[in-house]
């Protein structure tokens, strides 16, 4: 069964991901394409470092051909926002590229984009599934993959100069070239090693880079950059005296930040630096959308300009969706995605790692600095972030008591409101939060609370933890 998720469809490798699963989503897709009539516009395909990814790519390409679909194949890994870009710039109305992101290495998956290189939608994606779903084992047809190269069935492409230009082209490199930063790079053995170097180096920054070699089990890690999986990234600043550390995901379009004291910045850290530095250094206007599990120092900061923020549901398509709609500068999740006005349709770990770059080499400040002066301008406001695994029972039981019977534990603080549109949400008077959900990616339960002190927010998730019997 193919099931799509906050990003994407995800499967163990053997369990569900499948050559049959793969080449039935790709059956299912053509048969979508067709039914909208916009199959000779083509598709193209894209893959990251994960075992299977390349082979599953090159059988989903081998049933489009056998669609008369033509399919555009990425021909070297490469980042997710790569596939994003080039869907948006050629008008193309489908993508797909396979990746299960910052999943455990046993996972693969395939993740869909639709006109304007957007992540699809849940109404695209539930028609995708109900697609796959009509689909008969013997529809599902075949072409040879030489002999699809050979009629152009299959097109082999690699337009990283593009994106990289595009890249280039839209931050101040020369600010950047005058500064001769040194950055230790960790692509986590995944897809940015190319594209992040060849930007910085063109901005003559001295790069060092660490695991940058093939390796499907990701050295044994998860491949999301966090606290915990970027101390060798933390060791290699701190010892060298660089002034920043980069890392990004598996398929490149989430980032994490090592600061020149060795401190990981969360990414809400990251969101809200760089929301500030466009409207205060850059002299954007325009307001911000984050998700309902992100910080809300982006509305501090908005409100500080005058600026609005909105809220939406986890998933970057909701984020996307919502820019377009207000023409917000940027956008972004917690969980490390973000984009700006102007640049694609999808979070791009690799442009925004540039940016954080230039605004460093602009304000010529430590992040740390900033950050600061960004708490004496518009307050502060401290997270604590817990996942939880569960059993199935347990599931169904905290679904029932959150979601179905809506109860809540006894809270310390007056409330303000609730929201049930992703997970329960309780606003308090004071601006903290707490947000209880089932993450669509992994089999977790996250709690998020945002309160005037960590101590205060880590007693809320204790409550929490408690009532929910976690
Ligand atoms: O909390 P989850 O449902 O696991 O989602 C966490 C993240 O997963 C994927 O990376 C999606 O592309 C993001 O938009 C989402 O924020």
């Amino acid at each position: 069964m193919i099931t799509f998720g906050t990003g994407g469809w995800r499967a163990v490798i053997g369990d569900e991901f499948t050559k049959a699963n793969i080449q039935l989503l790709a059956k299912a897709l053509s048969n979508k394409m067709k039914e909208e009539k916009i199959e000779t516009k083509g598709i193209v395909l894209g893959y990251d470092r994960r075992f299977l990814s390349k082979e599953a790519m090159r059988w989903a390409a081998q049933v489009f051909a056998a669609e008369g679909i033509t399919a555009y194949l990425i021909n070297k890994s490469s980042p997710t926002p790569l596939i994003m870009f080039y869907v948006m710039k050629y008008d193309y109305p489908y993508g797909m590229m396979i990746t299960a992101s910052h999943n455990p290495a046993i996972y693969n998956g395939v993740k869909v984009f639709t006109a304007g290189g957007r992540d699809a939608d849940e109404k695209q994606t539930n028609a995708i599934e109900n697609y796959a779903k009509a689909v008969k084992q013997e529809e599902i047809k075949e072409l040879e993959y030489e002999e699809a190269v050979r009629t152009g069935q299959i097109r082999e492409i690699y337009p990283l100069n593009e994106y990289l230009d595009n890249i280039i082209d839209a931050v101040d490199m020369r600010a950047i070239r005058q500064r001769g930063l040194k950055i230790a790079l960790d692509p986590m053995y995944g897809v940015s090693e190319t594209s992040l170097k060849t930007i910085l180096l063109t901005a003559r920054c001295e790069v060092d880079t660490i695991h940058e070699r093939h390796d499907t089990l990701f050295g044994g890690k998860l491949p999301s950059p966090s606290a915990a999986t970027l101390k060798a990234l933390r060791n290699r600043v701190v010892e060298r005296g660089y002034d920043l550390g980069i890392a990004t995901d598996g398929d490149a379009d989430r980032i994490g930040i090592i600061d020149d004291k060795g401190r990981f910045l969360h990414p809400n850290e990251i969101l809200v630096l760089l929301y500030y530095y466009l409207v205060k250094y850059k002299g954007w206007r325009g307001p911000v959308v984050r998700n309902l599990a992100t910080t809300h120092m982006l509305d501090k900061v908005a409100q500080r300009f005058g600026e609005q923020c909105y809220e939406v549901p986890v998933g970057f398509k909701h984020i996307s969706a919502k820019m377009n709609e207000t023409d917000a500068i940027i956008g972004g999740e917690s969980s490390g995605g973000l984009t700006v006005r102007g640049h694609i349709n999808g979070k791009d770990g690799i442009y925004a790692a540039t940016l954080l770059v230039e605004m460093i080499a602009v304000t010529n400040k430590k992040l740390s600095e900033i950050i600061e002066d960004i708490e004496e301008e518009c307050g502060s406001i401290y997270m604590e972030e817990r996942d939880y695994k569960f059993t199935l029972e347990k599931k169904e039981a905290i679904y029932t008591t959150l979601m179905a019977e809506q109860k809540l534990p006894e809270l310390p603080y007056p409330i303000e409101k609730i929201s049930y549109k992703d997970g329960s949400k309780v606003y308090f008077k004071n601006g903290g939060w707490v947000i209880c959900r089932f993450s669509g990616t992994e089999p977790l339960l996250r709690i998020f609370c945002e309160m005037p002190t960590l101590e205060e927010a880590a007693k809320i998730c204790e409550i929490y933890e408690t009532f929910l019997n976690l």
